[in-house]
C-alpha cells in the first residue's frame, strides 16, 4: 500500500484552486468555494488534501510534494487495485462477519500520512458525525497502521465507553439554494484530555473504530511519519444512510459490497 501510494503521489496533479489545506479545526473549516467543491465531490474519486503551510502564495510547493499531504481520499477502495484488494480481502471479510455485519458496504477510504514534524492533529470526534445513519451503531472504521503508530508520532486515542451515549454533532450539506458546502448541527462536547487512552499499534495492526466512539490523534511531533489506511463500512441491512451527509453514493460509485 505504501508503494502504491508513492506512485499515486508521483502522478499527483492538483489544480491550483484545489490545493486545499485539510483541517479538523472547526473554525478553520470555512473553505473557499473551489476547495469546498473539491472535497464535496471526492467521494467517488482519488483526491489530495494538504497540510497547513505547504504552499507559497502562488500555490507552489514549499516542501517536497510527498511531504505536503495530509490525506488522500475517498475512493481508494474502489479505484486503486492494491487498496481495493486489501479492503475486500478474505481477512477483512472475516472480521466483518465476526462483527455480525449482514450486508456490509464500503462508504469511503482514506490514506493518512501524519507527516514527521507537522502531521496535523485530528480533533476529538465520532465518525457518525460525518457518516451518519438514522440508526446508530451501523458504521465501523477499519484502520490499518502501515507504520508503527506510537504516542509521539500520532497514534489513535479513545475514550473508553464513549460509544454508548449517542452523538452530539452532525456535519450536514448546506441546504439546496445556498452555496454548496457543509455545516455542523450541534456541537462537539469538550472532553478532558485525561479521559483519552492511547492505542499504539505496530505496523500491520488493525484498529476497529466503533462509529460512535470518541477518538482523536495528536500532532506528529516526531521525526517519523505515521502512514495509515482506513476505510469505513456500513451494515446496510435495515439502515438508512442520511441524505444530508456530505458523502453520497453516486451512479458511478454506489457503495460497493464488502463481501464479494
Ligand atoms: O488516522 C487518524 O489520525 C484519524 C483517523 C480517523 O479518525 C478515522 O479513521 O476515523
Ligand atoms: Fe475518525
Amino acid at each position: 500500500m505504501m508503494d502504491a501510494m508513492k506512485d499515486i503521489v508521483a502522478q499527483m496533479d492538483v489544480p491550483l484552486h484545489c490545493r486545499t489545506e485539510f483541517t479538523t479545526q472547526e473554525e478553520e473549516q470555512l473553505q473557499a468555494q473551489g476547495s469546498a467543491d473539491y472535497f464535496l465531490t471526492s467521494g467517488d474519486k482519488i483526491r489530495f488534501f494538504f497540510e497547513k503551510g505547504v504552499f507559497d502564495k502562488n500555490g507552489g510547493f514549499l516542501v517536497p510534494k510527498e511531504r505536503s499531504l495530509n490525506k488522500v481520499g475517498h475512493a481508494l477502495h474502489a479505484y486503486e487495485p492494491v487498496f481495493k484488494q486489501v479492503t475486500h480481502s478474505q481477512n477483512i471479510q472475516t472480521v466483518a462477519r465476526s462483527l455480525g455485519m449482514a450486508e456490509p458496504v464500503v462508504v469511503q477510504s482514506m490514506y493518512i500520512f501524519k507527516q514527521p514534524g507537522f502531521g496535523g492533529e485530528v480533533t476529538p470526534h465520532q465518525d457518525a458525525t460525518f457518516l451518519h445513519t438514522e440508526q446508530l451503531g451501523r458504521v465501523t472504521g477499519f484502520w490499518i497502521a502501515l507504520e508503527d503508530a506510537t504516542e509521539d508520532n500520532g497514534c489513535l486515542w479513545f475514550i473508553p465507553g464513549s460509544h454508548t451515549s449517542g452523538i452530539t454533532r452532525r456535519m450536514v450539506r448546506t441546504p439546496a439554494g445556498s452555496q454548496p458546502g457543509t455545516t455542523f448541527v450541534g456541537s462537539e462536547q469538550r472532553y478532558e484530555d485525561g479521559l483519552f487512552v492511547a492505542a499504539p499499534v505496530r505496523r500491520g495492526g488493525l484498529v476497529l473504530i466503533h462509529g460512535e466512539v470518541v477518538h482523536k490523534s495528536e500532532l506528529n511531533t516526531s521525526d517519523r511519519s505515521r502512514h495509515s489506511y482506513s476505510f469505513h463500512v456500513m451494515d446496510a441491512q435495515d439502515t438508512k444512510w442520511s441524505t444530508e451527509n456530505w458523502l453520497q453514493p453516486t451512479p458511478e460509485l454506489p457503495f460497493p459490497a464488502l463481501y464479494v
